[in-house]
């Protein structure tokens, strides 16, 4: 395994040769700065650096420390996801695949890909819940417009679970010309390593920025919402070492932790193997997966990175569940205090930093990673718009 207990490679010997294909274009392109120049060549394209400022009325409204935004919704394509699917297919053209396929929940990391793909020519089909396919219609619309195919998966729960497991089993008998780019710290290893190490740009700037403007001061706390972990690994991993600035990680409560309809897989699942590696995953005890539940559906996975299972382990990262009333309340109010309107999976973190901030009072200093914009939420916050 990789991160203490937990990592590792769990899957059929028909993917051993292709994870270490990856595995070796991964290592040979970080250690190449050629590699590192092409991805940097392309951060005009993709709106990089993303900008750091402070939430001046968030701050008020929350009467502690001071909360920072970390503006990943700025970016091309309204997230994160950009910075992992073009840093992967760079890797995919330098291994001679032409064609990538992905997966998708909240259809951000869809159609960063599919953006990725039309940017360098290669063909892109992306596996999607019919679920997920129904409530992120607009992102459908946009990997479509930008020439990728939209596979529905109409088994499971047609969310990104299903998805994710049919991705695998179409990547098991395309692996010649195929590349799959995973959207999450999820899988097999490299991919929780790979994902990170790429999102990880957002760390560096936000602790490059932050000093910046703080006579070189570290801030003393870092929020991120945890679908599969790559935003808050991202943001995470460059401040590990300073072990005075806290590690929040925020899931989705769902209807609340003893419903059974949410996805707080740290806060309330176990040690297990799901996706071909070893995390923590909501299973009953007879290691059934769970069906899981969130008003976001980038979170609405029952896995999560085995990096941040191995920083729960240790204690350096803590998790926190909002429910998804909690997180209507976070969209609502970083749209109504700071101009912003966030994705339904940053909302999460906004109302785990809102905690956070009153916790640490005055004089004190956190990050939110404001992970994606809320452009593709708006119609189904409009569906439950009186209660926020
Ligand atoms: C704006 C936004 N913020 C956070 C997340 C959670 O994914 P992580 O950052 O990988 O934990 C997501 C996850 N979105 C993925 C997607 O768009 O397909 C997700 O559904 C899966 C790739 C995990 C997201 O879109």
């Amino acid at each position: 395994p990789t991160f203490g207990d937990f990592g590792g490679q769990y899957v059929p010997e028909a993917l051993h040769a292709c994870l270490r294909e990856l595995e070796d274009g991964f290592e040979n392109a970080v250690e190449d700065q050629k590699f590192w120049e092409e991805f940097r060549s392309l951060y005009p394209y993709m709106g990089r650096p993303s900008s750091l400022h402070r939430a001046e009325r968030l701050t008020e409204y929350a009467g502690g420390a001071d909360i920072w935004l970390k503006r990943e919704d700025l970016n091309h394509t309204g997230s994160h996801k950009i910075n992992n699917a073009i840093a992967q297919v760079l890797i995919a053209r330098r291994l001679g695949k032409t064609k990538i396929i992905a997966e998708t929940g909240a259809g951000q990391h869809g159609v960063a890909t599919a953006t990725a793909c039309a940017k360098f020519g290669l063909e892109c089909k992306v596996f999607m819940g019919a679920e997920d396919v129904r409530r992120q219609a607009l992102n459908v619309f946009r990997m479509r417009i930008l020439g990728a195919s939209v596979v529905s998966v109409t088994n499971g729960t047609q969310t990104l679970r299903d998805a994710t497991s049919e991705a695998f089993r179409y990547w098991v008998s395309h692996l010649k010309d195929t590349h799959y780019v995973v959207g999450s710290a999820i899988g097999p290893h490299p991919y929780p390593t790979l994902v990170r190490t790429f999102q990880s740009v957002i760390g560096q700037e936000a602790k490059a920025e932050f000093a910046k403007l703080n006579d070189g001061k570290l801030p003393d706390a870092v929020v991120a919402c945890v679908g599969g972990g790559s935003n808050s690994t991202g943001m995470f991993s460059p401040f590990e070492k300073d072990l005075t600035v806290q590690l929040l990680g925020v899931e989705a409560g769902g209807s609340g932790l003893n419903s059974g309809f949410h996805s707080a897989t740290l806060t309330a699942g176990e040690p297990g193997v799901f996706h071909g590696v070893r995390t923590y995953v909501l299973q009953d005890d007879e290691g059934q997966i769970h069906d899981t539940h969130s008003v976001s559906a980038g979170l609405d996975y029952p896995g999560v990175g085995p990096e941040l299972a191995a920083w729960k382990a240790s204690g350096r990262a803590t998790f926190i569940a909002a429910t998804d009333a909690e997180a209507l309340s976070g969209f609502r109010l970083l749209s109504q205090l700071e101009g912003i309107i966030p994705a339904l999976e940053s909302s999460h973190a906004v109302f785990g930093a809102i905690q956070l901030a009153k916790k640490l009072g005055k004089g004190k200093s956190l990050i939110i990673n404001v992970s994606g914009r809320g452009d593709k939420d708006v119609q189904s916050v409009a569906e439950v718009l009186p209660k926020i």
